[in-house]
């Protein structure tokens, strides 16, 4: 079982709710991550989002990623900017930006190549020198497998190619969190294979990397996440469901001692079977 510790909170998610008009579509959902550490590794967090079509996935994750106001509760991340107290990053309110996102319909610049596109997601970033841009979209465009098509335009990519230019413009313009709705649909196999690769590499990049996702393939789920939530419609107190989604569960991996495997075990298997019921409970 690999050894780790958790430090301080990384994503504080107190009573959240989202309402449209007066359609209740999330409610009281509460949740707290913290950062993991384990011994010689930089250990990123991998946290998972699955539940069945319409109980409000892509709603809590435009909330997250501050593109949607909740109407109640409050969404805390790390301040990298602020003065750190007591070691590390105090926690403050999430703003739009803060937090890259890759949307389920995603879209790329049809006139920017790669490397263009690449560079325009830098360009705000003020941590890093105009050199170190340069030098930073090389080095990912090679780890991401990218670098031979760095001069073509989107129209010119494959699918699983688009997907991972989606992603990596994400990585490099925004700090530590990603959240990606649905990263793996409509991929297949050795695209799904590379994208997979890319959540590795986002998550040796930085102790503070947080992948937050969502998948209708629970397999997948289990294989990367050491956090997952099923979010769903809670039992009514007198049987039969309530209509408005909330997390009804939450499987830690990590305590489970499946977490970082290179192996899909039998305990990952029989986790899939726990989820998928939890799934269909709700
Ligand atoms: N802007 C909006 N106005 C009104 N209702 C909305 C709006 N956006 C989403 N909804 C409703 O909120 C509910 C949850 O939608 P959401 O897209 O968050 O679900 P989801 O779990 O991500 O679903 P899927 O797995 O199919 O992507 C749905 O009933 C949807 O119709």
């Amino acid at each position: 079982m690999p050894t780790y510790n958790q430090a301080e909170a990384i994503l504080q998610v107190q009573d959240v709710g989202v309402a449209y008009g007066d359609k209740q579509i999330i409610q009281n959902i509460n949740f707290t991550e913290k950062d993991v550490l384990r011994p010689d590794q930089v250990q990123g967090q991998t946290i998972a989002f699955v539940g069945r079509s319409g109980r409000g996935k892509s709603t809590l994750f435009r909330s997250l990623a501050g593109l949607e106001k909740p109407t109640q509760g409050t969404i805390l991340i790390s301040d990298l900017d602020a003065q750190e107290q007591e070691g590390h990053p105090p926690l403050r309110g999430v703003r739009e930006g803060d937090v890259g996102f890759v949307s389920q319909n995603y879209v790329l610049f049809r006139h920017k190549t790669i490397e263009q596109a690449m560079e325009f997601a830098m360009r705000k970033r003020e941590d890093v020198s105009e050199t170190e841009k340069g030098k930073m979209i090389t080095q990912h465009l090679k780890d991401w497998g990218l670098y031979q098509v760095k001069d073509q335009y989107p129209n010119e990519l494959s699918g699983g190619q688009r997907q991972r230019t989606a992603i990596l413009e994400q990585v490099l313009s925004s700090t530590n969190y990603i959240i990606m709705d649905e990263p793996f649909s409509g991929l297949d196999v050795g695209n799904i294979q590379n994208v997979i690769n890319a959540f590795k590499l986002i998550n040796l990049s930085h102790e503070l990397a947080t992948i937050i996702f969502c998948t209708h393939d629970i397999e997948l789920a289990v294989e990367l996440a050491d956090s997952l939530y099923v979010i769903g419609y809670p039992t009514k107190p007198g049987g039969g469901l309530d209509n408005v989604g909330t997390l009804v569960k939450h499987f830690d991996l990590k305590a489970r001692g499946i977490a970082w495997s290179d192996q899909f075990s039998r305990e990952h298997q029989l986790l899939v079977e726990e989820v998928k019921q939890a799934i269909l409970d709700s």
